[in-house]
């Protein structure tokens, strides 16, 4: 049996004419962590995107825990998912932005309650009582009741992560989580990711935190202008790169 969270071979992704993945090959281990580093415009986010069914992928082949994103499989012949599908498809994996997205006519709990009563359909008492231990978990179990502008950007991010956990994901996607904070609040939310890491959370990391990636992922994947230049652990990628592209990007950010 793969042990593969996620495999992409060949993904291909255009927007117009212009090709933004241009053959993406990566291997996502169950448990592991992979940090994706890179460039700006190098198509790290739309990769993440299209992992979670937020785009189609043009070519190639991309699974998530052994099904095909975007399609399903039957009697040896694809068929493209409807849109209930794909709905249900992007639970498999929570995201976490990098500007938070919470709603905000909504207490931090109703935000949390969300997806797990309205689109999965679960029992709103039981969806309850796990919300707040996510709470507790990210150290906000008191601050259930309060609206998103009440909390600090630090804080909001650790409760878009409470109500990514709420659906039961099979694995975390993190678009640059701590890239939109005052940098004394970064630290809290890397701190929330480490644990989820030591849990054993599947997660794929887009982030300019090299320490954050030197110390976690078990995987750095060094992405440039739609291709993965180079990849293996981080004392490799980061410590001694072979491409000189990787080089030249870590030069710049180290
Ligand atoms: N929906 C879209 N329509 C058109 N172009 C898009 C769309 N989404 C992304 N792009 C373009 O694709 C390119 C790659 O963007 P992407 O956000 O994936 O890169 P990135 O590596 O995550 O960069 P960054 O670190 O700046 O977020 C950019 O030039 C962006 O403008």
């Amino acid at each position: 049996m793969s042990t593969a969270m996620v495999e992409a071979q060949g993904v291909r992704k255009s927007f117009g004419p212009v090709e933004i993945l241009k053959g993406i090959d990566l291997r996502v281990e169950k448990g592991s962590v992979t940090c994706l580093i890179g460039p700006s415009g190098s198509g790290k986010t739309t990769f993440l995107r299209c992992i979670n069914h937020l785009e189609k992928v043009d070519a190639g082949r991309l699974s998530v825990d052994g099904s095909l994103v975007g399609y399903a499989e039957r009697n040896g012949k694809l068929y493209e998912l409807k849109e209930d599908q794909t709905a249900q498809a992007r639970l498999d994996a929570g995201m976490v932005f990098q500007r938070f997205n919470l709603f905000p006519h909504m207490t931090v709990m109703e935000n949390i309650l969300e997806a797990p009563v309205r689109v999965q359909k679960r029992p709103r008492a039981e969806v309850l009582k796990e919300a707040q231990v996510l709470l507790d978990r990210v150290g906000l179990g008191h601050r259930g009741d309060s609206y998103p502008q009440e909390l600090s950007g630090g804080q909001q991010q650790r409760i878009a992560i409470a109500r990514a956990l709420a659906m039961k994901p099979k694995l975390m996607l993190f678009d640059e989580p701590t890239s939109a904070l005052d940098p004394e609040l970064v630290g809290e939310v890397l701190d929330v990711m480490k644990d989820l890491a030591e849990e054993g959370m599947t997660m794929v990391v887009v982030t300019h935190e090299l320490a954050f990636a030197r110390q976690v992922s078990d995987q750095v994947v060094f992405m440039d202008q739609g291709v993965v230049v180079e990849s293996g652990p981080p004392e490799q990628v980061l410590g001694s790169p072979v491409h000189e592209r990787t080089k030249s990007f870590l030069s710049k950010v180290l």
